[in-house]
């Protein structure tokens, strides 16, 4: 059964519980951190994370955009996340790559690895065996309400052919919506994140059910 994770980036921050509980039928709820390096733009961090923590028992994914994911990372699992990823090209080599998936694992929380559009699937293949899920971003990361690029559908169908042997979840972000989320479940994607289609529709409800439609 196909996830919707609203990225809570799309919300008014001044009433932010009020938001978060208008996503009936959602049960993860996307949460990007965005430094003003790794990504031209800033969002929010660790302290903003725990006041949602506390908010919501919607599953916490985190979408770490920053330029030095272990530095941050014990202040977002503190915070409450449930699931940490991060960018592979915010990573210099594979032995801190491994290092960073490991020091989440042993806290007990997911980890996730993210591609840029421009970037190879190739480049995430040596991690397949260690981590939870596939980020597969279907924009530049950085800001929201972007058109989707269609270059993640077939990154999915490659990672779809690997998924049974490996056993990690495939999640899309960027430009979701009824059109695009079909394309991505067709071709084996497991999580839609979705912000301006879902923050902006009449009726979030209806736009979260329309994504959850196989
Ligand atoms: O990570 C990002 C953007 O960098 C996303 O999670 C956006 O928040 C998605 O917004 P929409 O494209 O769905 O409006
Ligand atoms: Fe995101």
């Amino acid at each position: 059964m196909t996830k919707v994770a609203p990225s809570v980036l799309s919300a008014d921050f001044s009433k932010l519980k009020e938001e978060i509980d208008t996503l009936e039928g959602a049960k993860w709820l996307h949460y990007d951190v965005m430094d003003g390096h790794f990504v031209p733009n800033i969002s929010f961090g660790y302290s903003i994370l725990a006041n949602v923590r506390k908010a919501t028992d919607l599953f916490l994914d985190v979408h770490l955009m920053i330029t030095d994911p272990m530095f941050y990372v014990d202040e977002f699992i503190k915070a409450g996340a449930d699931m940490i990823t991060f960018h592979i090209e915010a990573m210099e080599s594979r032995e801190k790559t491994m290092e960073l998936i490991n020091h989440i694992h042993a806290s007990n929380v997911q980890v996730g690895i993210s591609i840029k559009p421009g970037t190879h699937v190739d480049a995430i293949l040596p991690y397949l065996n260690d981590v939870d899920m596939i980020l597969v971003m279907s924009v530049e990361p950085g800001f929201g309400g972007q058109s989707f690029n269609d270059i993640a559908v077939e990154k999915i169908k490659t990672l779809n052919s690997l998924k049974g042997k490996y056993g990690f979840i495939i999640e899309v972000d960027g430009g979701i919506n009824e059109q695009t989320g079909k394309l991505c479940v067709e071709a084996g994607c497991d999580v839609l994140v979705a912000g301006s289609y879902v923050f902006k529709a009449a009726s979030r409800r209806d736009a979260i059910a329309s994504l959850l439609c196989e």
